[in-house]
């Protein structure tokens, strides 16, 4: 039997310098990891596997430096040179290029990078086809035949492998042959790992050397450092399955990997088990070794994890053997449960080749992972160049700024310069001006100075002069005046005398007028009788008219009793009828008397008012309010018959002598009331005016005085002389229907404020400017943009009365106590028509709330009260000027020279009715106004105005002016 032919012949090894490898690995930076080991390897093993295995080399590493694990399983340790039964193992077998990150034996795995599961699934192939063919039938042999050299088995069966060219028949033999292969590699690795390259001591595992200063990462480590973020992502099965696999880079496994797996990285370490193993020189005895769980020594960093054990003696008796080798003359005595373990390597085969296909799966994730990496890393180099070229254009630019700025810096000196010549220039020639200015002021106030002297003493002269000649002039006008004073006091005297007899010739004439008056009086009265007779006759008449229609009837009753009868019968008839039809044409001469009756009754109505005079002055006494008002003023009425007198207790006045006195002043107007009397005895004075104002007449009834002295009250208060003339003439109206008269009504409210008109009736926001038309025919007043209320019902007043007040109030919110300080004037139109007479009549009412009549000096105000103060004093002087006018029957009356004269036009004068009321405060506070008040109201009492003409005219004839009543 030949064992040379059994015995298994490894393939020539190449065991050559790992380091270009390492080299070109650390190059690709993991990403290309394949053709490390085509390279590498022998002939012999290239073509039994894909040249470009990406685990290959790692595995090959692993097998190298787990040498002592591998030999342990098979019972060898440290005579089996693994490395030579992994090269002929992947030369052998088909799962040899089978690759995968997945340990299936990590369990067994203990080391701190441990190997990957390709090259721990290579080991345990190659190491149960090592069992298979080359120990278990060389075991078998030597348990058969104890030391024989041929290779039976208990069958006869012969292995054809040619015999070990040991001739030792034991296992020692096998191993011993490997330990050679084993120890020349490494001490040809030794010998070029003696002087570590730069490069080995970078990929030193553990960092027993010193370590270089961390190169700038290229764009393909800086791709691959995403990626190990993205690694979960890409390849999550793969990430789990890789479980017992450190998590490392891409980048890192390569440079880790030769740091831990290949051999010359680990070589260069003396102090790892395998340096201290296979290195030249100081291998330490075996039995030192710690075994990991798969008998794997534990190579990187020198660190051994686990406790350090005696291996245990195999069921193979590899410890046995093991003993032997170190006795080879002492021959393995003992059996082997070979299917056992058979058994258990082909379970684990199994395991391992489940392992490999996820394996496969796992490696086409990170190619597609790596090559996601490549693209990236190509982008970024792209954005590197154009940012680089970006570089380079921006600091072309700066280039060209910089040189710009130097240029402008050294504008900007020059500049610099210019501008400091130009300022001491400047400065220079401003010392000069100032120097020149200082000579010529100095200059000037010399002249000045002499100038003003020189006016001084021209000035004096003249005042001098002046003075002389005023008091020559002051002399002269002193004789002047003095004489004049003189002549004055001799025409005062004869004046005097004349007015005294002007007084009594004027007291006589009142004494006439009295007469008359009595005259007319009692021709009134007379009137009045004959009204009465009149009356009662009609009433007979109306009775007689009663009585004949009795007699009619009673007649009719005859005449249907004696109806067949006589002739006697039908002349009583016909008596009857003309007794009937004389008593009817009575009644209608008795009508016709009593509408002649009215119109005497109004013309004789309107005489006794004219003789009465057409401006007629009331004085109205207001009582005093409460006590907290002051004292009293000490006022008089003597006259209580008459009810014409007041006597108001002056101020107190220093006599010549040095007595203070208070004279008593009396007033005599048309009627005077004193303060109990109330508005409805007053109203029963005016309403005459208001029935003058129905037939055809302006009337205009003022009410003038101080503020606070009851004009307001007397004119607008609920029961004053505007409601009341109101339902008075709505009362007439009704009874006027009667005797043929309809009347329509109209109501306008303005307001003089500051010689401004204003409408009452219209809120603030819609006020037009207000202008006053006159018509001198119809001797009529219309205000343009006026409104104007139809007062249908005497409701109506009121209504207008509150809007008045309302507007009124608003207005007043913006000028203080505005009420007091305009004139309000209420316009009512009549006009009348008579169907029956055809007249038609057109009066005017105007009631006039005058403003406050106080006066400028004593009420002490500026500013918008004062202006206001002033328009008041001025329209009050108007009026008094209008009324001193028309006394003295002047062509001219000044109407336009107040905005209320003018407005009163027609309702001032000969064509209308005036009354006036002087309002008087009780107050002996208000004495001096109530005296000044009194005085103007007895100026205007003594005018006389002429004659009140109606504008009652025949219908049709107002165009041609006749007929005027
Ligand atoms: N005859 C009177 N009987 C009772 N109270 C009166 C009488 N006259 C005036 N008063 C009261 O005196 C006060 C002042 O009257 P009123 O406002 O009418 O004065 P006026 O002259 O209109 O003042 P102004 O010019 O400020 O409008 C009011 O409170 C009013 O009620």
């Amino acid at each position: 039997m030949d064992h040379s032919e059994w015995m298994y012949t490894p393939p020539p090894l190449n065991f050559h310098d790992p380091r270009p490898r390492l080299r070109r690995s650390a190059s690709l930076s993991s990403l290309d990891l394949r053709p490390v080991i085509s390279r590498s390897r022998s002939p012999a093993a290239a073509p039994a596997g894909p040249a470009n295995s990406p685990i290959t080399t790692p595995r090959r590493r692993f097998w190298q430096r787990t040498d002592h694990n591998h030999s342990r399983i098979f019972g060898c340790p440290g005579e089996v040179n693994t490395a030579a039964s992994s090269f002929t193992l992947s030369a052998l077998h088909p799962f040899q290029r089978t690759t995968t990150t997945k340990d299936p034996l990590h369990h067994l795995h203990s080391t701190t990078s441990p190997p990957t599961a390709a090259s721990s699934g290579a080991l345990l192939l190659s190491s149960s086809y090592l069992l298979v063919h080359l120990v278990i039938p060389r075991m078998r042999t030597i348990n058969m035949d104890g030391n024989t050299t041929e290779n039976h088995n208990n069958n006869g069966y012969r292995s054809g492998l040619r015999a070990p060219r040991v001739h030792a028949t034991t296992t020692s033999s096998i191993a011993t042959t490997l330990q050679e292969i084993t120890n020349s590699e490494n001490n040809a690795r030794a010998q070029a790992t003696a002087i570590p390259s730069k490069r080995a001591y970078q990929f030193t595992a553990g960092g027993g050397m010193p370590q270089p200063e961390a190169k700038r990462k290229t764009l393909a480590e800086k791709a691959g450092e995403p990626l190990r973020s993205q690694l979960p992502a890409v390849a999550p099965a793969a990430s789990s399955r890789l479980a017992g696999v450190k998590p490392t880079s891409i980048a890192s496994l390569a440079t880790a990997q030769p740091a831990s797996n290949i051999p010359g990285a680990s070589r260069n370490v003396a102090s790892t088990n395998f340096g201290k193993s296979i290195g030249p020189g100081s291998r330490p005895p075996i039995s030192s070794r710690a075994p990991t769980s798969m008998g794997f020594s534990q190579s990187v960093g020198g660190a051994t994890k686990g406790p350090v054990r005696q291996r245990p003696a195999t069921a193979m008796g590899n410890r046995v053997v093991e003993e032997e080798s170190a006795r080879p003359s002492q021959p393995q005595k003992k059996g082997w449960d070979v299917d056992g373990r058979l058994n258990e390597f082909e379970t684990q085969f199994k395991v391992m080749k489940e392992a490999f296909d996820s394996t496969i799966t796992d490696r086409k994730a990170w190619e597609e992972s790596m090559e996601l990496a490549k693209n990236k890393a190509n982008e970024l180099e792209r954005d590197r160049q154009r940012l680089m070229e970006q570089n380079h254009e921006l600091q072309s630019q700066i280039g060209s700024l910089h040189q710009d700025k130097q240029n402008m810096q050294q504008e900007q000196q020059k500049l610099i310069l210019q501008m400091e010549a130009e300022e001491r220039r400047h400065k220079y020639d401003i010392e000069d001006k100032l120097r020149e200015h200082k000579h010529q002021v100095d200059e000037m106030k010399r002249e000045f100075k002499a100038e003003l002297d020189q006016l001084r003493r021209e000035q004096r002269e003249a005042l001098e002069a002046m003075e002389r000649r005023y008091r020559a002039e002051l002399e002269d006008e002193q004789t002047k005046k003095s004489k004049e004073i003189q002549e004055l006091r001799q025409k005062l005297g004869s004046e005097q005398e004349d007015l005294n007899l002007a007084i009594l010739r004027k007291e006589r004439e009142i004494q006439e007028m009295r007469s008359l008056v009595e005259t007319l009086r009692s021709d009134l009265e007379r009137e009045l009788t004959f009204k009465g007779t009149l009356k009662s006759q009609l009433t007979e008449m109306s009775t007689a008219g009663l009585k004949m229609e009795d007699q009619m009837r009673g007649l009719k009753a005859k005449i249907e009793f004696l109806e067949s009868d006589s002739k006697q019968q039908s002349d009583s008839f016909a008596t009857m009828e003309a007794r009937l039809q004389e008593a009817l044409r009575v009644a209608d001469e008795a009508k016709e008397k009593l509408i002649k009756e009215e119109t005497e009754r109004r013309v004789l109505f309107n005489k006794y008012q004219e003789l009465k005079g057409n401006i007629r002055v009331m004085c109205r006494v207001r009582p005093v309010l409460s006590p907290s008002e002051g004292d009293a003023a000490m006022i008089g009425f003597p006259d209580e018959k008459t009810s014409a007198q007041i006597d108001v207790t002056g101020p107190e006045e220093r006599t010549s002598l040095g007595a203070i006195s208070r004279r008593v002043l009396p007033f005599e107007f048309d009627r005077v009331f004193p303060p109990a009397v109330h508005n409805e005895e007053v109203f029963g004075e005016i309403s005459q005016l208001v029935q003058s104002a129905l037939d055809g007449y302006n009337v205009c009834i003022f009410c003038y005085g101080q503020t606070g002295s009851g004009k307001t009250y007397t004119m607008s208060s609920p029961d004053g002389m505007i409601p009341r003339a109101v339902h008075m003439i709505y009362d007439t109206i009704t009874k006027l229907k009667e005797k043929s008269w309809t009347y329509t009504m109209e109501g306008s409210f303005v307001e003089v404020y500051n010689e401004e008109l204003h409408d009452l009736l219209t809120p603030g926001k819609e006020l037009k400017r207000l202008e006053i038309r006159h018509d001198d025919v119809r001797k009529q007043t219309t205000v343009l943009n006026c409104k104007t209320v139809a007062l249908d019902s005497p409701d109506k007043v009121e209504i207008m009365l509150g809007e008045a007040q309302r507007n009124r109030t608003v207005a007043a919110t913006k000028a203080n106590e505005r009420s007091s300080r305009s004139h309000s004037v209420f316009i009512l139109k009549l006009i009348g028509e008579n169907s029956a007479t055809h007249e038609r009549c057109e009066g005017t009412l105007n009631l006039v709330d005058l403003a406050g009549s106080e006066r400028l000096k004593h009420s002490q105000v500026e500013g918008e009260r004062m202006r206001e103060t002033q328009n008041i004093n001025k329209s009050l002087a108007c009026l008094g000027d209008v009324i001193e006018a028309l006394g003295k029957g002047s062509s001219h009356i000044p109407y336009r020279n107040s905005k209320l004269t003018h407005l009163l036009q027609y309702s001032l004068g000969g064509n209308s009715k005036t009354l006036m009321f002087v309002m008087v405060s009780p107050l002996e506070a208000h004495l001096k106004e109530t005296i000044t008040s009194l005085r103007f109201a007895t100026k205007v009492h003594n005018t006389h105005i002429g004659t009140a003409k109606s504008t009652k005219k025949l219908k049709g004839a107002a165009a041609s002016g006749s007929s005027e009543y």
